[in-house]
């Protein structure tokens, strides 16, 4: 088995990864003579404490059976896992009372007050009556005001909200939050995003998984992206966004053309109007004034150029879509 790592929780002092993974993966036997999934390959990972952590890959890449295996709802394979310090196996226990988990499903009782759904909780957690903090945790997600009304009087973002507040009852270091804003309207995944803002500030370790990118880009200070069960890229967030080899220019023509010149074809232009070429191409194989000149030599007449910054979902596309194309590849298609 592998060591503990060295800095702890039991030793009083935060440790340096709330969440630390090494070699850790899942494989579903199959059932009725389906074959067996291997849905989490050995993983190795690592989120530092105090971040806000993304966690993004497409469909079934296998988010939820990481979140899954840290909140101790599916056993992992083989591996190891440590939450807070607490190695997911030996100290199962421990392990769970320093993680919160908000699942995707939203499933509240609606005849119970917030503050009667968060006594509930803490009591399921054995948090004693003294040292709940109800009231606290009501006001940290916003709800405070509706502390005593029926669930089933609140919002869809207030619902959210409480979702959030069940999961800290016990004062979690670590609070993972599984697509919290699935479905829900801008202005609601915004007010959600400033009490997740608040709680990390606050020193709570926020994981996330997303779809939307741009929440991810905006919110996370570092993101793994996850395909096939696999972890194709983690680092900071401003440091993926720098790696990505693409780049799109957007060109306002003075001239309107009918066509693409033929000079022009393979070149990774689109004539997306009349007057507009859209232009994608990689810095590292291409020079913008090389494209400038072959424009220029066939006919291209330039009013205005922009080139577009690159966002998350460049990247991930490229990635994603990288690994997808060698997977064709090594079956020969
Ligand atoms: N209980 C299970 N038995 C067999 N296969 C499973 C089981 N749960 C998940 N899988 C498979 O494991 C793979 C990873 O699934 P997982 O739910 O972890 O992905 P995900 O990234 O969370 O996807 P989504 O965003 O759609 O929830 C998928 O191929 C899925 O079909």
């Amino acid at each position: 088995m592998a060591a503990e790592p060295s800095l702890t929780s039991q030793s009083g002092a935060a440790p340096e990864s709330a969440i630390r993974l090494r070699g850790l993966t899942k494989t579903y036997r199959g059932r009725n003579k389906q074959p067996d999934k291997l849905a989490l390959r050995p993983t190795d990972l690592d989120i530092p404490a105090g971040s806000i952590f993304g966690l993004l890959g497409p469909n079934g890449a296998g988010k939820s059976t990481l979140i899954n295996i840290l909140a101790g709802l599916v056993t992992k394979t083989a591996g190891d896992a440590w939450i807070w310090g607490y190695d997911i196996a030996r100290s199962p226990r421990q392990a769970r009372a320093a993680i919160g988990v908000v699942p995707q499903e939203l499933n509240i009782d609606p005849f119970f007050t917030p503050r009667e759904l968060l006594d509930l909780q803490a009591g399921l957690y054995g948090v004693p009556k003294r040292e709940r903090i109800t009231t606290e945790i009501l006001e940290a997600v916003g709800l405070a005001d509706k502390a005593d009304s029926y669930a089933r009087t609140l919002s869809g973002g207030m619902r959210r909200r409480l979702m959030v507040a069940k999961a800290m009852v016990h004062s979690p270091p670590v609070l993972v939050l599984d697509e919290p804003t699935a479905g829900v309207d801008i202005e609601l995944r915004r007010s959600l995003w400033a009490h997740v803002r608040a709680l990390n500030r606050a020193g709570t370790t926020i994981v996330l998984t997303t779809h939307y990118l741009e929440e991810a880009e905006e919110m996370c200070d570092r993101i793994a992206i996850i395909d096939q069960g696999r972890i194709v890229a983690c680092d900071s967030t401003a440091n993926l966004l720098s790696s990505v080899d693409s780049k799109t220019m957007v060109v306002s023509l003075s001239e309107p053309l009918a066509a693409l010149p033929p000079g022009l074809a393979g070149r990774g232009m689109e004539l997306a109007a009349p007057t507009r070429l859209v232009v994608r191409y990689r810095p590292s194989e291409t020079r913008l004034g090389d494209l400038l000149t072959l424009m220029d030599q066939n006919g291209v007449r330039i009013a205005d150029l922009s080139t577009e910054e690159t966002d998350l979902e460049d990247i991930f596309l490229q990635l994603t879509g990288e690994a997808a194309a060698a997977r064709r590849q090594a079956a020969g298609e």
